[in-house]
């Protein structure tokens, strides 16, 4: 392993032991002196071991002096003699990993023999910290204090705003008065200039409500008209962070791994990014929705639309409406037409999972691929009447294109287990009619560990865009056909109503968690068009980082040492 640079080095009392501690540009590491010079500097791959310890700086939240209160009376009482010869103390707040994807904020205190050693060690890991461009220092957050228990103030005023002052993060909280504050404010008031990122703290659909005013923001901001189908979108510049605090959490769990308000606060805090692709939705030139997770036909939009009339039973419709739609066993005919990605790394069913630094997100092609332009060629020959793009027409009891995994605690592998976040494709997932009990056999492998697409009924396709057109023409809805429709409270954006309005023949589809107002759609996979306070869910080893104990070896020229 290539040896760090040490930028720093002192023997310093933590708790009553005698540590040796050393910094370099992207570790803090300490060990116990008595302890290793006994039994030398064995250092496994993780951050702590029995004899050295470490973390990443960039997993560092803050250092700050430590107040004389704040040290334990244990301490001194214990280490009575050391705590008199080591009187100045700092303490550094860093990213401990609790297993299952949480983060917690753990702190350590080290105690000098001066004021100016203590000093040094504050300025230097300060100096490595502010060499860390990502971390944002101005939040805009909005909390709804209605999403799930009704605890999201709580949630964020206990759990994150600790967290934001102890890193030096300021935050503008709104609490939203209506459904669609959040959105509408983002669309035309917030001066986002000020900002460094955008924080929701609620459920998946607080969540939406960001992303459709950031994204729709941006377009404003560049000329771009979102209603037209083949519109190029401009990225949004500004990253999202979910504090999860509603009843579904789903974004938050399929990009940190877990749904932990502390966790997302300290992915928040380093800064991380993930970008993701997000699905435009058109019916005609007229954008209807943006989604990141699920766009369901057929068995999910049934199960939406009957647990909307059920919301005061509480999280248990959907069991409840599950089981009804189940039974029902409806299908729809229609034609599915799609455009597949050919130019990706990936296939649904490689069994290659979407993790923390993935391998086939960071393989989008750019336009400047000649295959991803052979995409576009294909496409340009199908408006023409000629292939690129596939048909199909049929029974269906489920069309489902899954953006993300869509794992979630119920279906821990979810509806598409290879699906990328960011690889600028859809896994079109097309369940043809079949009997109940073959439905239910695909249904159960959602929770089991085998193939859910190995059945003859089922045929998975990835995907950049595609088309659903149902088999009868739709009766002209009277809602409103603008891009939001018109919400109140905690009702779907196009009620009941609107999907009664229909014929028995139509499904309705389920854009992660509303239903939308028509059956035929356009769909396009925008590549990397958001991006996150997140970075993928990481595989359980892969807190690894360099090995302090390089960090032990000696330095041919003496390091700058503050003893
Ligand atoms: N102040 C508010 N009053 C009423 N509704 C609001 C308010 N703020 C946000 N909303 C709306 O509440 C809906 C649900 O919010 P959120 O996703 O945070 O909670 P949830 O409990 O997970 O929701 P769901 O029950 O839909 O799963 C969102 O669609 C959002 O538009």
């Amino acid at each position: 392993m290539e040896k760090q640079q040490r930028l720093l080095s002192s023997k310093l009392f933590q708790k009553s032991r005698q540590v040796e501690v050393a910094l370099s540009r992207s570790v803090l590491a300490w060990r116990e002196v008595e302890k290793s010079r006994k039994r030398g500097s064995g250092f496994s791959n993780s951050s702590e071991t029995a004899r050295s310890h470490g973390v990443q700086v960039c997993e560092i939240l803050s250092v700050h002096k430590t107040e004389e209160d704040h040290r334990s009376t244990r301490s001194k009482n214990r280490g009575n003699q050391h705590f008199l010869q080591y009187p100045h103390a700092f303490t550094v707040s860093y990213v401990r990993r609790t297993g299952q994807h949480q983060w917690r904020c753990s702190d350590i205190t080290f105690h000098c023999a001066s004021q100016g050693v203590c000093d040094q060690w504050i300025e230097a890991i300060n100096e490595q910290l502010s060499l860390l461009t990502n971390r944002p220092k101005s939040l805009l957050v909005y909390i709804n204090p209605y999403g799930g228990k009704r605890r999201g103030k709580r949630i964020y005023e206990q759990k994150v705003a600790p967290l934001f002052r102890r890193a030096c993060i300021s935050a503008d909280v709104i609490v939203t008065e209506y459904a669609n504050h959040a959105r509408d404010h983002l669309k035309t008031e917030a001066n986002l200039d000020k900002y460094d990122g955008v924080v929701c703290v609620g459920g998946d659909g607080m969540f939406s409500e960001i992303l459709h005013g950031l994204v729709a923001r941006t377009q404003a901001d560049h000329g771009v008209d979102q209603n037209q189908p083949d519109a190029e979108l401009v990225p949004c510049f500004l990253r999202i962070g979910i504090i999860p605090a509603g009843s579904t959490d789903c974004i938050c769990f399929a990009t940190i791994g877990t749904s932990d308000p502390v966790s997302s606060a300290l992915h928040i805090i380093v800064g991380d990014s993930q970008p993701m692709d997000v699905c435009s939705v058109h019916h005609d030139d007229i954008l209807l929705r943006y989604s990141v997770s699920l766009l369901g036909y057929g068995f999910y939009g049934d199960v939406l639309t009957d647990s909307e009339r059920k919301r005061w039973l509480g999280p248990a419709r959907y069991d409840l409406s599950g089981v009804k739609t189940f039974l029902s066993h409806n299908y729809y005919e229609g034609t599915v037409s799609f455009l597949p990605a050919e130019d990706t790394m990936g296939h649904p069913r490689d069994k290659l999972r979407c993790r923390s630094g993935c391998r086939v997100c960071q393989h989008k092609p750019s336009s400047e691929d000649g295959e991803w332009e052979m995409s576009e060629e294909k496409e340009k020959f199908t408006k023409d009447g000629s292939s690129g793009w596939s048909v199909i027409h049929g029974k269906f009891i489920a069309i489902n294109a899954a953006n993300m995994s869509c794992a979630c605690p119920r279906s821990p592998k979810g509806l598409s287990p290879s699906a990328h976040l960011a690889d600028g494709t859809a896994d079109l997932i097309i369940v043809r009619k079949c009997s109940r009990l073959d439905f239910f056999r695909h249904l159960l492998r959602h929770t089991n560990k085998d193939d859910q697409f190995d059945h003859p009924f089922v045929e998975v396709h990835r995907v950049r865009k595609f088309r659903f057109q149902p088999r009868h023409q739709e009766l002209v809805s009277l809602e409103d056909l603008s891009e939001t429709p018109k919400k109140t409270g905690f009702s779907p954006m196009c009620t009941a109503r609107t999907t009664c309005s229909y014929s028995a023949s139509h499904s309705s589809w389920n854009c992660d968690g509303e239903i939308l107002p028509h059956a035929a759609i356009q769909v396009s996979v925008q590549c990397q068009l958001i991006r996150l306070f997140a970075r993928g869910i990481e595989e359980q080893q892969q807190c690894v980082f360099e090995d302090p104990c390089t960090l032990w070896a000696p330095e041919p020229s003496k390091p700058h040492s503050a003893d």
